[in-house]
């Protein structure tokens, strides 16, 4: 099959891959073109659609060639128009020959379809249909914290780029072809560049010194806040790993990874799992992640010793993803009307234009003909009705009933509100984050009042980390969740729900998250004495601090609290929930003053290892202080007190 039969079965088919052109393009292992071919034709086209509908309508093609369906028609003539090669086959081709007879018919009406905009240059033209695009997104850019650093990367990949003070700047600099760039104000490490510019090319990206990844799926990795105290963290959904590996970065930069610490990452997917080990590899964050590859996180059993570490969970489950959108998100493809399906004798016209296989004139194929038409049919519905992304507010009683979708979203949901609950079953876990790419409050909020309501979460005293308690970009993200699907406790449970809206203007895709935390955990899992937990009342954390700011550490590094003058956490404690007295674990603490584990060089920079990896104050202290231990420790995480 040609370039050109293939992206027409894409743009019209239905999507068995997933919901954005690019999902459908990539995950089509039949494919025999390019995908990197087959997407740019598709966008590009589809793009154009609109305006070649009526040059291929006025200039009666589809009614001179019948070999040509509408969809064909719009990709040829596209490329006959627009392509700096022209049509991508051999001259003798029929399908070329098909659309090359009419070139003059068929530029005289893109003229005309030119003049009707009231454009004066074809320059012009091109403005206005990129402009039509809809809502533009930056270029979202992840420093990773493993490897590299936003001033490093300011004086290196983004030399020569204009710093702007907003994403709205950013956003605007679409129009007018400017480079610039915004570092974001909610998520740390993360820099918004000008829409259009590929980043996979720069040294950076190739090292893994910066990871593509929209500022909304930022999001999880930096409410959970991970940190040291949190002992192993599991993602428990992890490919392609983009969450994982913030969680390394995060986790890196808070002074993690001291004794062992682990992410154990899951994914039930063989073949994603490989992206998974490939991504984790390139950002650097492998020797500090196991990858559960092809395991089912729903299969794991909570109570077992290589679990009973976990501090925190993210998970990330399938959704619907009906708030991806992005640069992959392909414009509407217009079709033009197919002339009425010839009746028996009355193929004339179409057995003149010829254009089977070598040129030559060929009697029509009826059988075929009719597919065709029915395919232009069916086509024209699915390329208007993208069910992921137009039913967007069926959750809304105003929303017209779309039974399809409701069902697929109560399967969704069901096998989401599973993970929480699994994850909410984990001895030590103190915080869960929960996200979803979705817009639907079926998946979102819906889900985290049934968690709320679940055996699992009142016995173990899980509750929602409140917006005044999380981490201070997304306590001031704007965006919260939908009262109206949190019903009864919707101020409480809306303010500490994290949404991010497509086409609000911020930039970002469609997204939600929450994060469920419980404060202290006793014998029965119930939340103990005191109630909440202070997170940061006097806005300086709840460490014992030095005359100079600095966090008081015991000799083996762990903090102590300002309420009880007790250590954060004894892991030997916890590690039977059933048997361990209330043990007091707190998180929210903000360091970024003091000078971390690490080892530092005289400016003050930390000193990394041949791998890029922190050299930990900590580890030195261990290897030279207590040898034995560590070897009768062998592989196991021994808390604070190496
Ligand atoms: C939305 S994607 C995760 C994206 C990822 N967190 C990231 O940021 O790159 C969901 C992933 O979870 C995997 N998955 C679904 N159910 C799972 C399960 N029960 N156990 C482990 N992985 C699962 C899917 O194969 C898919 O790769």
């Amino acid at each position: 099959m040609s370039l050109y039969h293939e992206t027409a079965a894409i743009v019209t088919g239905p999507s068995t891959h997933g919901g954005s052109l690019k999902s459908k393009i990539y995950g089509n292992k039949d494919l025999k073109s390019p995908p990197a071919q087959v997407y740019a034709l598709a966008f590009e086209a589809s793009k154009w659609s609109g305006v070649l509908k009526e040059v291929v309508e006025n200039a009666q093609l589809l009614q001179s060639e019948r070999k040509l369906t509408p969809a064909l028609s719009i990709l040829l003539v596209h490329d006959l128009l627009l392509a700096k090669k022209g049509i991508a086959l051999p001259a003798s081709h029929g399908l070329r020959a098909a659309v090359e007879r009419h070139k003059a018919r068929l530029q005289s009406e893109f003229t005309r379809a030119r003049i009707r905009r009231k454009c004066p240059t074809l320059e012009a033209l091109k403005a206005m249909v990129d402009a039509q695009l809809g809502p533009v997104h930056p270029r979202w850019i992840r420093v990773n914290a493993l490897k590299s650093t936003i001033d490093e990367q300011l004086d290196t990949t983004f030399k020569g780029f204009e710093m702007v003070p907003s994403v709205e700047e950013v956003i605007a600099s679409a129009s007018t072809g400017k480079r610039v760039i915004c570092l974001d104000g909610h998520v740390p490490n993360l820099i918004a560049a000008s829409p259009g510019i590929d980043f996979t090319k720069t040294e950076a990206y190739k090292e893994g010194k910066i990871i593509l990844q929209d500022k909304a799926s930022c999001f999880p990795a930096y409410l959970l806040d991970p940190r040291p105290e949190d002992g192993d963290i599991i993602d428990a959904c992890s490919a392609p790993g983009n969450k994982t590996t913030h969680l390394a970065g995060i986790l890196y930069e808070r002074g993690g990874f001291a004794d062992g610490q682990r992410i154990l990452a899951f994914e039930k997917d063989e073949q994603r799992a490989k992206t998974l080990a490939n991504m984790l590899k390139a950002a650097g964050s492998d020797a500090v992640t196991v990858v559960h590859a092809g395991r089912d996180f729903l299969k794991t059993d909570p109570h077992a010793p290589e679990f009973r570490r976990v501090g925190a969970l993210l998970l990330d489950p399938s959704c619907s993803g009906s708030g991806i959108v992005g640069r992959d998100d392909a414009p509407e493809f217009h079709l033009p009307s197919a002339p009425p399906t010839p009746t028996a004798g009355s193929s004339k016209t179409s057995s003149s234009s010829g254009g089977g296989g070598g040129g030559g004139a060929q009697p029509p194929n009826r059988k075929r003909k009719r597919h065709e038409a029915t395919t232009a049919t069916a086509a024209d519905t699915n390329a208007t009705t993208n069910e992921e992304e137009t039913a967007t507010t069926s959750d809304s009683p105003s929303s017209p009933p779309n039974p399809a979708l409701e069902t697929r979203l109560a399967s969704l949901a069901a096998f989401q509100l599973s993970i929480v609950l699994h994850a909410l079953s984990f001895p030590a876990a103190r915080k869960v984050t929960y996200s979803t790419c979705s817009v639907h409050a079926a998946e979102n909020e819906q889900v985290v009042r049934a968690a709320l309501a679940s055996p699992v979460a009142r016995s173990r005293g899980w509750r929602l980390l409140r917006r005044a308690e999380q981490v201070r970009g997304l306590r001031d993200w704007p965006v919260r969740g939908d009262r109206r699907a949190c019903r009864t406790e919707a101020e409480e449970i809306a303010e500490a729900c994290v949404r991010a809206e497509k086409g609000d203007g911020k930039g970002v895709m469609g997204f939600f998250v929450v994060c469920f935390v419980r404060d202290r955990v006793g014998g029965d899992g119930a939340v103990g004495e005191g109630g909440g937990t202070d997170w940061d009342e006097d806005g300086d954390g709840p460490y014992v601090r030095d005359a100079q700011g600095r966090i008081v550490r015991d000799e083996n590094g762990i903090p102590t609290l300002k309420s009880t003058g007790r250590k954060v956490i004894e892991w030997d404690s916890m590690a039977d929930e059933e048997e361990s007295e209330s043990v007091e674990l707190r998180f929210g603490e903000d360091d970024d003053d003091e000078d971390g584990p690490f080892e530092r060089d005289a400016e003050g920079r930390i000193v990394r290892g041949v791998d890029g990896m922190p050299r930990l104050k900590r580890a030195r202290v261990s290897r030279d202080g207590d040898e034995e231990q560590e070897e009768e420790e062998d592989n196991e995480w021994g808390g604070f007190d190496d």
